[in-house]
């Protein structure tokens, strides 16, 4: 294919300017209404304010259970000169809720009337009138408002409706949101997921956020990239929707059709906006609807949808939208960032002291779990080439604020007991290696580091790092567990490799750790041990940041071998050689060694559900594990 045939010029629209661009030609004339029966009614909007039809209650009515008199005729009854009333004629036996008829107009609670021989009772007190009687309209009177234009109805609001007699009513028509997912590589069913194909996730989110935005979703399966099939299917879906969806085939791939089909049945108004993710984002309409070209990638398409598609369902279904809540940050980990446009970075959050601390997740397009597990999201400007760690930034939540103020904040070295901890207890972990956590414990912006760092003049860990960064200053070291460092290899190790010779061999490539790692550190001081040169290793400059990245790099055979921990090596079913035991450990600055997170962190690793499941894991031993070394401050 030329390039000629591609969608290569793609425009970098400013993003506030795209919404204006496509809303401004959208207007308001696809809102509107139908008339319901009110069974159907809950969690519509109204269209117009409800009023009752009818009162309730519409007769009076007993409140209590009792008899029924004529109040008049009670009064003078006292405990000297009772009255005596006669059944049919005096009074009759009532229930709660049963019909007052005339001539009465009181009730006496049953607890108050003596019964003598059959059909006589004896009163002691005197009954006002419209004592225990629930008059007409005492609860809604007939022609009331029951509730106003643009509510959402709850499940009370519904009661009173129908209490009202309302049997129909106005509400706004939900908008019907027609998804198509494209790409000869998409497929719907597990079965099907063979190598090369993907899996249709997204248009299973768009379904779920369309219904929580109050729209009606009308999904179809995944349709093959074909030029006059997706011509078709957009026709009909623009015929039986409000608005249309298009997942994938929007950017410049030889089979992205998608914007020349818009071009051909209607008009595009933005191909290409300053955003990351989503920039080769489709603005068109067909037939006067809104037709949406949403990049494939699935963060792209979630912070598309978000920014564009939810507006627009909001807009015909009237639901109320959440109000943002934005909080300032910290940023605990540089963010490296392009002019070209406005950034979406998802974060962990949590709270170190009064200070909420920012940490960068993932900023793959195609990695989902970074939306999953992100409590917040910085929008980097398109004016900045990125943010400094330490810097305050702006970020939006994502989740409820008390959790995130109940999180305990990890930022240092990686390990699998790390995702563990944080099933057990609510846990924001980064990694940014042994040192990294240092540094950020330094700039005060977390409770906890995870360190593994060995002192190569001592053999011994962690503690010479303490006191060396942080003098003068009362730190404790809760002690974590010991685990297995070694080289992952391929299963049945295919290079023969035994230990750190085999690096410098020819037809070795290896796959190294971030500087500042313990494991950088570990094989480094291997290396000078044994008078290795670094530069005699192939591939000792691919760095990764944690261990099952260096594992799934050698099991995709990117490379040979690496350093890393025998947890990741099983996880992803390598062979793997022993270097040796290290100590992994917290350091936590001793004054918050009373917060309730450390005394429950420190709870969770002495627990035997957390130790039983790290032993599953493997190549790991508990010596201590919980126990607090108090280094430095006034000795
Ligand atoms: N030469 C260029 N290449 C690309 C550009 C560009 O500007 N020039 N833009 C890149 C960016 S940014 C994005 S985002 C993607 C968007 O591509 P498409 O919208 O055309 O989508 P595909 O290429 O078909 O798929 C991308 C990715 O997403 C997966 N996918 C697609 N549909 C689904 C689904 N329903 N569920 C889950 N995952 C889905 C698909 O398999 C791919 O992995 O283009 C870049 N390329
Ligand atoms: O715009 Mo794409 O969504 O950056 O990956």
């Amino acid at each position: 294919m030329k390039n000629a045939d591609r969608n290569i010029y793609i425009s970098n629209t400013d993003v506030d300017k795209a919404k204006e661009i496509f809303f401004r030609e959208i207007g308001d004339k696809l809102v509107s209404y139908e008339e319901i029966d009110v069974l159907n009614s809950l969690n519509r909007v109204t269209y117009e304010a409800v009023f009752a039809k009818n009162s309730s209650p519409h007769y009076n009515s007993a409140a209590m259970d009792g008899i029924a008199v004529v109040a008049e005729n009670t009064y003078g009854a006292n405990e000297v000169n009772p009255k005596i009333l006669a059944e049919g004629k005096d009074f009759v036996y009532i229930n709660t809720g049963n019909l007052i008829k005339e001539p009465y107009n009181a009730v006496i609670m049953i607890e108050d009337v003596i019964e003598m021989e059959e059909g006589k009772v004896k009163i002691l007190n005197p009954a006002y009138p419209w004592q225990h009687i629930r008059e007409i309209g005492e609860d809604i009177v007939a022609g009331e408002m029951i509730i106003p234009s643009n509510k959402k109805i709850r499940p009370l609001d519904l009661g009173a409706l129908i209490a009202g007699g309302v049997e129909k009513l106005k509400v706004y028509k939900k908008p019907k949101i027609g998804i198509i997912p494209t790409g000869s590589e998409i497929v719907e069913k597990f079965e099907d997921l063979k190598e090369g194909k993907i899996i249709d996730s997204n248009s299973r989110v768009f379904e779920g956020l369309v219904l929580e935005y109050g729209g009606e979703p009308n999904r179809i399966s995944p349709i093959k990239d074909d030029y006059e099939l997706l011509k078709n299917t957009i026709l009909k879906a623009v015929d039986e929707n409000d608005i249309v969806l298009i997942n994938a085939g929007s950017s410049a791939g030889s089979e992205d059709y998608t914007v020349n089909i818009i071009k051909e049945i209607g008009k595009v108004l933005v191909h290409g906006v300053a955003i990351k993710p989503g920039k080769p984002t489709i603005l068109g309409i067909v037939n006067e609807k809104p037709v949406i070209g949403i990049p494939g990638y699935p963060v792209s398409s979630y912070i598309v949808f978000e920014l564009f598609v939810k507006p627009l369902i909001l807009k015909y279904s009237k639901f109320e939208e959440k109000k943002e809540e934005i909080r300032k940050a910290v940023l605990s980990k540089r963010i490296v960032s392009t002019l070209k446009n406005k950034e979406f970075v998802r974060v962990n959050l949590g709270y170190v002291k009064d200070k909420l601390i920012a940490t960068p997740l993932t900023r793959g397009a195609g990695v989902t779990m970074s939306l999953v597990k992100a409590d917040g999201v910085v929008e980097v400007p398109q004016s900045s080439e990125g943010i400094e760690a330490g810097d305050w930034v702006e970020v939006k939540l994502l989740k409820d604020e008390d959790r995130i103020k109940d999180t305990l904040v990890s930022i240092g070295s990686h390990d699998l007991i790390m995702d563990i901890i944080s099933d057990i207890m609510p846990l924001s972990s980064g990694h940014v290696g042994s040192m990294g956590g240092i540094m950020a414990m330094r700039r005060g912006e977390c409770h906890v580091s995870p360190i593994h760092l060995l002192d190569e003049s001592t053999g011994e860990y962690n503690i010479s790092y303490i006191k060396k960064y942080f003098k003068g200053r009362k730190m404790a070291l809760i002690k974590g567990v010991k685990r297995l460092q070694g080289f992952m290899i391929k299963k049945g190790n295919p290079k023969n490799i035994k230990g750190f010779s085999d690096l410098t061999r020819d037809d070795v490539y290896f796959v190294n750790r971030q500087r500042g790692a313990g494991t950088r550190i570990l094989l480094d001081y291997n290396l000078n041990k044994l008078n290795i040169e670094s530069s005699n290793i192939k591939g000792y400059e691919r760095e990764m940041t944690t261990h099952m990245a260096v594992a799934v790099s050698i099991k995709s055979n990117s490379s040979d071998t690496g350093l890393g921990i025998m947890s990741a090596a099983k996880a992803m079913n390598l062979d793997f050689i022993p270097v040796g035991y290290e100590c992994y450990d917290f350091l936590v600055p001793f004054e918050y060694m009373e917060d309730e997170k450390i005394i429950n962190f420190i709870n969770v690793i002495k627990s035997k559900e957390f130790k039983d499941r790290v032993t599953k894991l493997g190549g790991y031993e508990f010596e201590g594990t919980g126990d607090v070394i108090i280094v430095g401050g006034l000795e």
